[in-house]
């Protein structure tokens, strides 16, 4: 086994910090072709679909990817930007955003990169850039608010799998989830309350998450309980009760029974309860994508509107907002503690050279140092 390693590596480089945003990922264009090569990836993750591989592997070529590339590029060019997907605008700007404002504090010592878990950037090249700019200490920050084994946990096999051919590891800090962590809440709580300020209230604020399937929460998966606990605390904070909120799950794939209720169905029950206007949010998506912009913003205002809605107002992801955006800096910032940043003074690192130099040909005299 040929293990991976700094290739010339000198005792004068700088050693860095890194931070990693990462996100799901989307495809490269919003074509047939490139959706089959997204989708496939995706959809062979056994994070994402737990069946046997021979049985899905059956599935997922015979049939899936006959079909499905075709549909879901319709639906990505209808929400297609000059600039390419809106998750990959997002997420570029949502470190963009992070990276300004952890540069000014910690200079160039600091690096903030983000990769995709499927398509581009992907997580092993941006890994790799990161070792090739002296990344020695490592905080990963997978924009998953809730905690799910096909999100989370895929984004860490993605690292541990990069890891894995690696002959030097960075010291690395993972961050699984931030279902209730303040700040994540505060930020959603003054958007929504800004959004309320200038577009008026309606009668229920609707939060949808993406769903999984119901078997991954009964043998275990905590992420029904977390999107229930970032519902919860975020209505608290607005000071909203029971009957003014409900916590829905959205973008069913396939045909087992996944979390409910789904909204979808509860959007089309709703004016029938006498509920005519609503404000639909979606807390697990941290940026605005497909699922977001296509499936609630169109398909389901579609559906509450012919079953006698009145009034339907989408609340946008967090984005690159500035309240996001300084939520996720706080975080950061909590992984960061304890790590001593290196000295990477330009007389620190001559010295370092010259020391390494000295002792090379008194221990080791082939090797490049
Ligand atoms: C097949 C099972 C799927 C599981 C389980 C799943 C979980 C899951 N997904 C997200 C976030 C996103 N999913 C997105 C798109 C998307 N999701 C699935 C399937 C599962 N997701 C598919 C097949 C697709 C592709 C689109 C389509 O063909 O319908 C996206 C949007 C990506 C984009 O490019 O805009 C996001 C974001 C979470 C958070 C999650 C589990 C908690
Ligand atoms: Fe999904
Ligand atoms: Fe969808």
């Amino acid at each position: 086994m040929q293990y991976k390693g700094s290739e010339n590596f000198r005792h004068n480089q700088p050693e860095r910090v890194g931070v990693l945003v990462t996100n799901l990922g989307t495809p490269d264009a919003p074509t047939p072709s490139a959706l089959r090569r997204y989708l496939a990836e995706f959809l062979s993750d056994p994070r994402v679909v737990e069946l046997p591989r021979p049985l899905w592997w059956l599935i997922l070529h015979g049939i899936i990817l006959r079909i499905r590339p075709k549909r879901s590029a319709a639906a990505y060019a209808s929400v297609w930007q000059p600039e390419g997907s809106p998750l990959l605008i997002h997420t570029a700007q949502q470190a963009e955003g992070i990276r300004e404002v952890l540069k000014k504090k910690y200079g160039p010592d600091i690096v903030v990169g983000f990769a995709m878990r499927y398509g581009n950037p992907s997580i092993p090249r941006v890994l790799d850039e990161m070792q090739q700019q002296g990344v020695r200490k490592l905080v990963v920050l997978p924009l998953y608010p809730q905690y799910s084994a096909s999100t989370s946990a895929s984004t860490f096999d993605a690292i541990a799998k990069n890891f894995s051919v690696r002959r030097w590891l960075p010291d690395l800090r993972f961050i699984s989830h931030y279902p209730d962590y303040p700040p994540y809440i505060e930020a959603m709580a003054r958007h929504i309350e800004s959004h309320w300020s200038n577009h008026g209230r309606n009668q229920k604020l609707v939060l949808s998450y993406h769903g999984v399937p119901l078997k991954y929460l009964t043998k275990g998966d905590p992420y029904h309980c977390e999107c229930h606990k970032t519902s919860r605390l975020l209505a608290e904070r607005l000071g909203l009760t029971k009957a003014e909120y409900m916590t829905t799950f959205q973008s069913r794939f396939g045909k087992e029974e996944w979390l409910k209720p789904y909204t979808d169905e509860t959007l089309k029950a709703l004016p029938g309860q006498n509920v005519k206007s609503i404000d639909v949010f979606c807390p697990g998506f941290s940026s605005d994508c497909l699922e977001t912009i296509e499936e609630i913003d169109e398909e389901n205002r579609g559906y509450f509107m012919e079953a006698g809605g009145e009034g339907f107002s989408y609340i946008t992801a967090l984005n690159a907002t500035p309240g996001h955006i300084d939520a996720l800096i706080q975080l950061i910032e909590e992984n960061l503690q304890g790590w001593q940043f290196p000295d990477n003074q330009p007389e620190t690192l001559a010295y370092r050279q010259k020391l390494a130099d000295e002792q090379k040909d008194a221990i080791y005299p082939d090797r490049k140092l």
